[in-house]
């Protein structure tokens, strides 16, 4: 695999003009580096606001990474931190400056130009851009777990009524599957708001079995008398085997719920072939309506989702390998978010929304988008 190259955004406050100018030509010369925009006017132009700005253009794509420098490297941290899906760390050591890449894959590094000297800040800019985070190790599901906690604990964010803006959106199937936990209060609201016949509140998983000492297990039959219409399975994060999904689907459809399957593989790089079929054997068993979630897991919690010509070879091989089996709709997941539902161009019946459909916003953005492309 060859090397990234890099988008870096420098900047700093009066404080460390010194070190940002000295790294900046540093990075200039460095093949490793496409491009540097330099936020930080020399000036005095207080530490946040170079901060925010740096971070911005990382949060936003402009930039891939941002470097900032302050007396401490402690302020700019701390600023550039509030920007949304920032990761700034401040460090002094190779050890460090290793770790907040290759464990929290910080974006942005701090280093206090009154605290280090200029040679060694110059050889750790050089290291961090050696650094590349692993998406399929480890520290992946616990800095997702630092996502969650910023979109709010579980993704809820919002207040009740807002689900009342749904209203307005054009003929659209939405399904919302929150926690268990409030699954009922989430069925009262969309009563309360006249939009059962446009958002279906589901849960997360069920058990195969209606009934039985199952302690811990939630009874399909129990979610259908609560209100729920569809029911999420074979989750990533569940690790389940195929035939166990198998089960809890069928459980699904025997109580008069959809199941909504969610498949896709492990690691980038497979054969479209191999992952359809993959898919549509999943499927085999599960008779009438069924919603199949085709979530490529290495897509999952990532900045973009999979590329679109990838999705559409994928979804192409299981609509063929689905033949005439009909009452399958295939929504793709996996950081699918505003503009995706136009890029993929109508190969999908629909998106399922993970972090990017917490924000009531975004959330009503990409229904828009699908009512206008219907
Ligand atoms: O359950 C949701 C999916 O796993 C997608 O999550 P994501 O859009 O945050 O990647």
């Amino acid at each position: 695999m060859s090397s990234p190259k890099w988008k870096i955004a420098v900047g700093c406050d009066d404080a460390g003009v010194g070190y940002k100018n000295k790294i900046k030509a540093d990075f200039e010369s460095d093949p490793r580096v496409i491009s540097v925009v330099d936020v930080g006017a020399d000036d005095k132009t207080a530490y946040p606001h170079i901060a925010a700005a740096a971070a911005k253009l990382v949060a936003s794509g402009e930039v891939d990474r941002a470097l900032l420098i302050c007396g401490t490297g402690l302020g700019v941290a701390i600023a550039a931190n509030k920007i949304k899906g920032i990761r700034a760390v401040t460090a002094h050591d190779s050890f460090s400056v290793e770790r907040a890449v290759l464990s929290n894959n910080a974006q942005v590094l701090c280093m206090g130009e009154r605290v280090v000297g200029l040679e060694l800040a110059r050889r750790l800019a050089k290291e961090w851009l050696g650094y590349v985070f692993d998406e399929t190790s480890a520290s992946a599901a616990k800095v997702a777990v630092i996502h969650e906690y910023e979109e709010g604990e579980h993704g809820l964010s919002g207040k009740p009524e807002e689900v009342k803006k749904l209203d307005d959106d054009g003929d659209v199937d939405i399904f919302i599957i929150p926690d268990f936990v409030s699954v009922t209060r989430a069925v009262e609201i969309v009563r309360e708001y006249g939009l059962e016949s446009k958002v279906m509140i589901g849960a997360q998983d069920c058990h195969f079995e209606d009934f039985g000492a199952f302690t811990g297990r939630i009874s399909p039959s129990v979610l259908r008398e609560v209100g729920c219409g569809i029911v999420e399975l074979g989750h990533a994060e569940l690790n389940e085997g195929r035939d166990v999904v198998r089960e809890k689907a069928k459980a699904v459809v025997r109580n008069g719920m959809v199941p909504l399957v969610c498949c896709g593989e492990r690691v980038k790089g497979e054969d479209v072939e191999v992952v359809g079929r993959e898919v549509v054997e999943g499927l085999r068993g599960i008779e009438g309506e069924v919603v199949v979630a085709y979530e490529p897991v290495w897509a999952i919690g990532q900045r973009e989702p999979a590329e679109e010509g990838y999705v559409k070879g994928v979804v192409g091989v299981m609509r063929r390998e689905l033949g005439e089996r009909r009452g399958v709709r295939i929504i793709y997941g996996g950081s699918a978010g505003m503009g995706l539902w136009e890029r993929l161009d109508g190969v999908v019946d629909g998106l399922f929304l993970g972090r990017f459909g917490h924000e009531v916003e975004r959330f009503l953005g990409v229904v828009r988008e699908v009512a206008g492309g219907k």
